[in-house]
């Protein structure tokens, strides 16, 4: 199993928004679908140790969040959907602290700016286009040798070609043995993407969801 839930609850003070008694998966590219506000975000800002929860998390049967917090950060990325990054920095700032924090190996974030087509690269935040701005939080999503990537609403803002250099490297990573959850309004089955099992967030937890 790539990924195990246990017994997960969240909640911001009284409200409960999680309640995952037992999930996981195996490699794969999964794609999870919610309402507005059913949680989706609250999920992948856990997943990725962003949040303090109850239960249990594991990569690979062996990397738990709670006891070994470094190494599952390594093993799991996350693209936000809306990401906000300060307005004096610049994306290659950003993309060269990311790199380094997620031991990137040589070369893997060029390729990257280069396949996504991220320009001005020395302009600051600030003055970047909010499609700009998607795309460099896309590619450094990728950085390192995780074995999860987890992109909240990816389409979000970004065009066709982008969209299109996406889905490849999507299908080239997962090929290398890289595990995707997303999530986006439309099912990406009906956006070019091959999906291996579709779930849905309701009721505080994920159930799996059967497309026609
Ligand atoms: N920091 C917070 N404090 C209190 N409540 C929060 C906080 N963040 C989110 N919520 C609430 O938790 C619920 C789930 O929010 P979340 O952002 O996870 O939903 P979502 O599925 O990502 O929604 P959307 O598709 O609209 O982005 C919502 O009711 C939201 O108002």
């Amino acid at each position: 199993m790539v990924l195990e839930i246990r017994e997960l609850h969240q909640r911001y003070a009284d409200l409960e928004i999680l309640v995952i008694p037992h999930f996981h998966i195996h490699h794969g590219i999964y794609w999870i679908q919610g309402e507005n506000g059913a949680g989706k975000s609250t999920l992948f800002r856990t997943l990725s140790g962003m949040l303090p929860f109850t239960g249990l998390v594991l990569i690979d049967g062996q990397f738990d969040l709670k006891k070994h917090p470094v190494e599952y950060r390594l093993l799991l990325n996350l693209g936000e959907a809306e990401p906000l990054y300060p307005s004096f920095l610049t994306p290659e700032d950003l993309i060269r602290f990311v790199a380094e924090a997620k031991r990137a190996p040589k070369g893997q974030a060029e390729e990257l700016i280069s396949q996504l087509g991220i320009n001005y690269l020395k302009n600051t935040f600030g003055s970047c286009s909010s499609g700009m701005v998607k795309k460099v939080s896309l590619a450094v999503a990728f950085l390192g040798n995780p074995k999860i990537i987890i992109l909240d609403e990816p389409l979000i803002t970004i065009d066709k070609q982008a969209r299109e250099a996406l889905f490849g490297i999507i299908r080239t990573y997962h090929a290398a043995g890289v595990t995707f959850l997303l999530s986006s309004h439309q099912p990406f089955q009906q956006e070019g993407l091959e999906i291996t099992q579709s779930f849905a967030l309701r009721d505080k937890t994920l159930v799996p969801l059967f497309l026609s």
